[in-house]
């Protein structure tokens, strides 16, 4: 077996046989009452044939009836199927797997009471990990003590994790370096596995798994039932299905689940380098996104030097990246779903170069590192460092752009655009989940102001435009556009020495010690103060996440005000009545003629309202 094949990450693989006997039943239970809308005769959680104590769980969850992907792949998997499923972003698939699963184990327990791991779930980030542990315990609710489930996603010793399986737990959720690890010299037993799950599953190569999962593949019994989930096909799917599957039925969900309902409106903007900060400026202070934001920015630097900069204007937005502890990045997606956050600002890392797992060797000698103050770096906005940095490991298995289910997010800014498609897709697809509304904005820089605004520009954004064209036709096909969207340079221009002014104010040095300073703290808040927060939970308040951390930055309190005289002359009335921001214009010409009346900055596609930027409020401090 040879894992270590070259990928493209846009490969699709040769078509796999559509054979789809499950698929078979429903669709004549369905032809078998002609005359009743599609809807009518979906079958509910219960008649799936899961469980009852899994069916009172998702009553509970408030999940009305299964999404496409459930339907079909729950009585597959419940039948013993090995299933294959490629279904969208958001559409479900935890559910998908986690409801069967938990279902065969509950039914083997009735009969046969004695314990072993019986269900291996593998994905490719700790975070998801930590996702898919909660939706175990979610969905168990009313049959706790039927159902023992472990993560293993904390980086503690072989005898903490030796400890943590001596429990036996019947399903185990891991990545699957920590799982091989634990196979290897923590106990853990797969002798009697019964089920295999691979999310995200044409990740798991890319991420570097595949000397892991080779070893697994060894490991396993035979006769294991595998479930694969992804969003994207790949030939790395391909790769890991010859390894794990036997005769899997293929779900290509995607076409299927449509356009129709389609709740996401994907823009972009060709933009300057420096015209991204102001944009950025704009929509965040002036508000025009209503809702949670995730934005997207290329690497670590460029995520703290965005949020010291929107820290010069009064606008708060915390951090996401693998330099943090494993803790505190899933605290920062728990308190972002829960809603104390509005912006979270993450650092897609995806496409640089990957160290070990960090450990708190490697933090400490970051912090170390930073603390002799670099002499190399200077104030000088786009000056190189004489020396090389130290370089900071960075967590391996660390990821916010597949899987993360962050709720209700309203938008997604590639500040920064990925620099494939397949990236986008799944940056993207953190937003309009589970048939909810969402927008996704992207910036664009022109090949020809590409470098040409040295203090702000990255080299990850040469090929802007290509990548768009590939993105563009992506998303066509799979029935979605992705369309320009115009702003009033004019309108932005008043703006223009403001974001010049805060620019300059976060220096090289000022992101070097907000990193630290980050750091340090969460390190504080992960592991020495953890407790003692449990017990005093008010003094949590100062550690907030989307604290200030401009320490060293130069503080410009006019900034934080946007003064009458910068905003459009007829003042915010007038951009009212014109349902919006002036600065934003779409050109309506086009999508009127195509879609129907124009009004104003909005339009109604189908009559449901897609405009992305919405009220106009001015945030005054
Ligand atoms: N039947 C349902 N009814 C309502 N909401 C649901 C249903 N099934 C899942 N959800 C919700 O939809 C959201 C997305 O689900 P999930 O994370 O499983 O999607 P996914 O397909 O795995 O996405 P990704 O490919 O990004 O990992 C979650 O918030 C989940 O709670």
């Amino acid at each position: 077996m040879t894992m270590k094949r070259k990928l493209d990450q846009n490969d699709e693989p040769s078509s796999p046989a559509r054979a789809d006997e499950g698929d078979r039943a429903l669709e004549q239970k369905e032809a078998s009452q002609p005359g009743q809308s599609h809807s009518k005769t979906e079958p509910s959680f219960a008649e799936l044939g899961l469980d009852p104590r899994l069916v009172q769980a998702v009553a509970k969850q408030a999940f009305e009836k299964p999404t496409l992907v459930q339907r079909k792949a729950i009585p597959l998997a419940l039948q013993g199927q090995d299933v294959l499923c490629k279904a969208k972003t958001g559409s479900g698939k935890t559910a998908a797997y986690v409801l069967p699963l938990l279902s065969g184990i509950l039914k083997r327990k009735s009969t046969d009471p004695s314990t072993f791991t019986a269900g291996l779930i593998l994905v490719p980030t700790r975070e998801l990990a930590d996702q898919v542990f909660k939706a175990i315990e979610q969905f168990s609710a009313f049959c706790a003590k039927d159902i023992q489930a472990t993560k293993l996603t904390e980086n503690v010793s072989d005898a903490v994790l030796r400890s943590l399986l001596s429990i036996v737990p019947d399903i185990i959720v891991s990545t699957p370096a920590r799982a091989w690890q634990c196979i290897n010299s923590a106990g853990l037993s797969l002798d009697k596995l019964q089920y295999l799950v691979l999310d995200e599953a044409d990740l798991v190569l890319s991420y570097g798994y595949d000397e892991d999962m080779e070893n697994i593949s060894k490991a396993l019994p035979k006769g294991v039932q595998t479930i694969m989930m992804s969003a994207t096909l790949s030939a790395e799917l391909d790769t890991l299905k010859g390894i794990f599957c036997r005769n899997p039925k293929l779900l290509d969900l995607n076409e299927e689940i449509g356009a129709e309902d389609e709740k996401l409106s994907q823009f972009y903007v060709k933009c300057a380098e420096d015209d991204k900060w102001l944009l950025g400026y704009l929509i965040f202070k002036l508000q025009l996104i209503k809702g949670k934001s995730l934005i997207f920015v290329a690497d670590i630097d460029r995520s703290y030097r965005l949020k010291l900069f929107f820290e010069q204007f009064g606008i708060r937005s915390c951090i996401l990246n693998s330099e943090l502890p494993i803790n505190s990045r899933i605290k920062v997606i728990e308190e972002f779903n829960k809603g104390i956050y509005d912006i979270i600002i993450a650092s897609d890392e995806k496409n640089e170069a990957f160290g070990d797992d960090a450990g708190a060797e490697d933090q400490e000698a970051m912090l170390n590192d930073s603390k002799r103050k670099s002499d190399d770096a200077g104030n000088k906005e786009g000056a190189q460092p004489k020396k090389k940095r130290k370089t900071v490991k960075r967590d391996q298995e660390y990821g916010v752009s597949r899987g993360i289910d962050f709720r209700n997010l309203a938008a997604v800014i590639n500040f920064d655009l990925p620099t494939s498609a397949t990236s986008y897709q799944h940056r993207i697809g953190r937003t309009a989940r589970a048939g909810r509304t969402g927008m996704a904005l992207s910036f664009v820089i022109p090949k020809e102001l590409h470098g040409k605004h040295k203090p702000t520009w990255i080299k990850s954004t040469e090929n802007d435009e290509k990548v768009l064209g590939k993105i563009i036709r992506q998303q066509g096909k799979l029935g979605r556009t992705v369309e320009p969207y115009n702003f009033s340079k004019k309108e932005m221009e008043a703006f223009r020495y403001r974001m010049n002014d805060a620019l300059r104010a976060v220096t090289r040095v000022a992101i070097r010690e907000a990193r630290t300073k980050e750091l340090k703290q969460e390190l504080l808040r992960s592991e020495t103060l953890k407790r003692y927060f449990e017990e005093n939970p008010a003094e949590l308040s100062h550690l907030r996440h989307d604290g200030e951390l401009g320490r060293t930055t130069r503080q410009q309190a006019h900034l934080k005000h946007v003064p009458d005289y910068l905003l459009p002359k007829d003042g915010k009335k007038a951009l009212t009545r014109n349902v919006g921001f002036v600065p934003f214009k779409k050109e309506d010409k086009k999508r009127g003629h195509k879609r129907g009346k124009p009004s104003g900055r909005s339009f109604k596609v189908g009559g449901r309202k897609r405009d992305p930027l919405k009220t106009f409020k001015v945030r005054r401090k």
